[in-house]
């Protein structure tokens, strides 16, 4: 499985594939081209010094005779933990917040209306240890904790939504923790939050030993710059999650991830993007970057040997639009900010000549729902 000397698909394909041949593969696995946006040379020169990648995509819809075009830019963050796991909590999220920061401020270059981190951005992914302290401590308000006071600062200084998933400890309820995305509107505001719908039971996910299934719903958010939804990670394999969000009227659906090579990197490309084909959206997929080696052995309870690192978080953070196009992703291996222009026009554009929202069978489906979650439930299958 490979982890950090392999950059990216795309990389690969352009270096080996003649540029024909190259064409039509893009064709086909990324549909309709993305255009390259025009971003300031300073931007670039900005990412190199702060070693990071920086990309800019921009999608395109018809021009209408009733309506403008609703032109929105989204930055997508991803990143490695720059110092090590065993390094003082506050230490390690005072350096993640001069990370971002510094990411930030690039993404304000490039005009990003609404700009979104990756999961758990404050910490290191600590919960397949299912040790508690001191990753708890990494837990905080989703109202006032000092990553929310932050995120507030960069809205304000750049006028940009900001989606800020952190570890959230709820004080107003017994001091429980969530998995939880905050929206900090471009005011500052806090907007709302969010939390991680479904808990993945897989591998060293060990996600439940820390927080329990979110009990919010799908809140979508009114932004200037569109309506927006957040789907944590995991909450990237159930179709239905999606569907919800979109149900509410999200156009653009953010899926801040942590996730790793050997579990999910062949579903990677195809889940976000196939959400928003069926839901007439735009999706953001964002992954965190590298290996974090932790201080106590563990073991993933496969009968290997015990071990101190998760794996190769692979990157490879991407949008896609209703109309099935997606842009290259960044990296696998670089810290990275995907620029990308969308016209949210294209939602609607899309949905009139697919129809999925008026084909869509809900009323037969949800009838057909409620009774198979019933106990005394016995599927529909027509026997001889
Ligand atoms: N963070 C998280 O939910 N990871 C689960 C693994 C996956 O969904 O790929």
């Amino acid at each position: 499985m490979a982890g950090a000397e392999f950059e990216s698909l795309e990389q690969c394909l352009e270096k080996h594939l003649p540029l024909a041949d190259l064409r039509e593969v893009k064709r086909i696995l990324y549909g309709k081209e993305t255009r390259e946006l025009n971003l300031p040379r300073g931007a670039f020169e900005a990412a190199t010094k702060g070693d990071f990648e920086l990309l800019g995509c921009a999608f395109e819809a018809v021009e209408e005779q009733q309506r403008r075009p609703r032109t929105v830019r989204v930055g997508l963050v991803q990143n490695r933990t720059p110092l090590p796991a065993d390094t003082p909590v506050v230490k390690q999220v005072t350096a993640l917040h001069r990370r971002i920061a510094a990411i930030a401020e690039v993404a304000a270059m490039c005009g990003v209306n609404i700009i979104c981190f990756q999961e758990a951005w404050t910490m290191p992914f600590a919960f397949c240890t299912r040790e508690k302290l001191p990753w708890t401590e990494f837990a905080e308000s989703a109202e006032d904790g000092p990553t929310t006071r932050f995120c507030q600062e960069l809205s304000r200084k750049h006028g940009m939504v900001v989606v800020s998933p952190i570890l959230e400890r709820d004080v107003e309820h017994g001091d429980v923790l969530w998995n939880t995305a905050v929206v900090i509107s471009n005011s500052g505001k806090v907007l709302g939050k969010t939390r991680k719908n479904h808990i993945p039971r897989v591998g060293d996910f060990n996600e439940s030993t820390y927080y329990m299934e979110g009990n919010l719903g799908h809140p979508v958010f009114q932004t200037p710059f569109g309506r927006i939804a957040v789907n944590i990670c995991y909450g990237r394999h159930h179709p239905l999650n999606w569907l919800m969000f979109s149900i509410n009227g999200a156009e653009i659906i953010f899926n801040p991830s942590a996730t790793i090579g050997v579990l999910s990197e062949s579903l990677w490309p195809i889940e976000a993007r196939n959400a928003a084909i069926a839901n007439h959206c735009f999706t953001c997929a964002i992954n965190r970057v590298g290996e974090e080696r932790f201080p106590n052995e563990f073991t993933s309870g496969d009968g290997k040997k015990a071990h101190q690192d998760f794996g190769y978080f692979y990157g490879s953070s991407y949008v896609a639009a209703p109309d099935g196009s997606r842009t290259p992703g960044l990296p696998r291996n670089r810290d990275g900010l995907l620029v990308a222009e969308l016209d949210l026009n294209l939602c609607r554009q899309t949905s009139d000549i697919w129809g999925f929202k008026m084909t869509g069978r809900y009323e037969m489906y949800a009838q057909e729902l409620a009774e198979a979650v019933k106990p005394s439930y016995s599927p529909n299958i027509v026997k001889e």
